[in-house]
């Protein structure tokens, strides 16, 4: 009669058989390397393959000898190719030209002497949120060029939800924005929304803006990364991170690297707030990306006595910058009425955020 094996012989052969999973597993991720990277030539926009992976699921529960049930053996697969599309997709993402991967050092845009990203102090880009008359403009830029802002905002092209809302003066705002930011030693930030407008807003503007409604416009995202003006790349009001940076990474894969992502809050179930600031995302991206990254808290909360701590909070968890709504007499704005700031409640804002924006405070 044989004697039963010890357990201590049964472990070795299940070390053995462990040593032949990992190998077996290893040389299965090779090849599942090889179909991501075939799969990324290919421009196949998703490695996700649902019914590739039914339909090996469906062949191994026909193959199982058992003593698993079908449901386990199912599950340990599952996990395989979850895994499996992990690598694959980190493998492709290395790839990216936003990604710290292809880009370690941080990108810091020099644009006229006014340094954004890296170890520069953080920027504030403040104006109106739309551009309505010379006087509103100079008002705005005067006062704001006397608080130390060195990047004035104004829309000349409004994309408002109602067609019937006021859309923006065009050209003619153009030319006040940029004529009043040079008066005043800024630069200008203003929005271009159609691919056939991006030539005349790169005449005007010394970065140009793609608004979150726009974040999926690729058309337009490829044709401001062939412009010869930096990019404010704002988040889409429902887009994931992911599909945030895949938008920035159109408009690097044209040839202009300066990119600089806009978190400006999201859509969620939260309705105290207009959307919900993702702090996540900002120090997201700072991780896995080299663009400067900056808060837009007008529109993260879409109300007044949230933007101080917000802003707050976007600095310390690595924002390099802050964009802002402030009107000369936000009552009577054309557009975001509810939610800019009129020069006193700008004073209040730079003066709690002055040790972080490392501005002179006031005495
Ligand atoms: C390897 C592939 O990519 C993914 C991973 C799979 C796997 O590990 O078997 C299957 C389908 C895809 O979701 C593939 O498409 O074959």
């Amino acid at each position: 009669m044989t004697q039963p094996r010890t357990i201590e012989d049964l472990r070795t052969e299940i070390d053995q058989i462990n040593r032949d999973l990992l190998k077996l597993l290893s040389q299965r991720a090779t090849v599942v390397a090889q179909i991501g990277h075939a799969k990324t030539q290919e421009g196949r926009p998703n490695h996700y393959d649902p019914a590739r992976e039914d339909r090996q699921l469906r062949e191994l529960e026909e193959l199982n000898p058992g003593p698993f049930t079908g449901a386990t053996v199912k599950h340990l697969f599952k996990e395989i190719f979850k895994a499996s599309l992990a690598l694959e997709e980190s493998n492709d993402k290395k790839q990216l030209l936003v990604s710290r991967k292809v880009k370690k050092e941080d990108t810091v845009l020099d644009i006229d002497g006014v340094k954004i990203g890296g170890d520069s102090p953080p920027i504030i880009i403040a104006g109106p949120c739309s551009i309505e008359s010379e006087e509103q403009m100079e008002q705005t830029a005067e006062y704001l060029a006397g608080k130390g802002v060195k990047i004035l905002r104004g829309g000349a092209y409004k994309p408002r939800t109602s067609p019937y809302g006021f859309q923006g003066m065009g050209v003619d705002g153009l030319i006040i924005g940029s004529r009043v930011a040079r008066a005043n030693k800024m630069l200008f930030i203003t929005e271009v929304m159609d691919t056939r407008d991006v030539e005349v807003v790169s005449e005007y503007a010394d970065i140009l803006q793609v608004g979150a409604r726009n974040m999926h416009n690729f058309a337009l995202l490829r044709e401001v990364g062939r412009a010869r003006r930096p990019v404010l790349l704002k988040r889409g009001l429902s887009a994931t991170i992911e599909e945030w940076l895949y938008a920035a990474e159109y408009i690097l894969s044209e040839g202009n690297n300066e990119v600089i992502l806009c978190e400006r809050g999201i859509r969620t179930f939260e309705k105290w707030t207009r959307n919900t600031l993702d702090l996540s995302a900002v120090a997201l991206a700072k991780q896995e990306t080299h663009l400067p990254v900056i808060v837009d808290v007008t529109h993260a909360a879409g109300r007044r006595d949230l933007l101080i701590p917000l802003a707050k909070a976007a600095l310390a968890v690595g924002a390099d910058g802050i964009h802002i709504e402030v009107h000369p007499n936000p009552a009577t704005a054309l557009s975001d009425n509810e939610q800019q700031l009129d020069f006193a409640g700008y004073d209040q804002f730079s003066d709690a955020l002055a040790s972080m924006l490392k501005l002179p405070v006031r005495v």
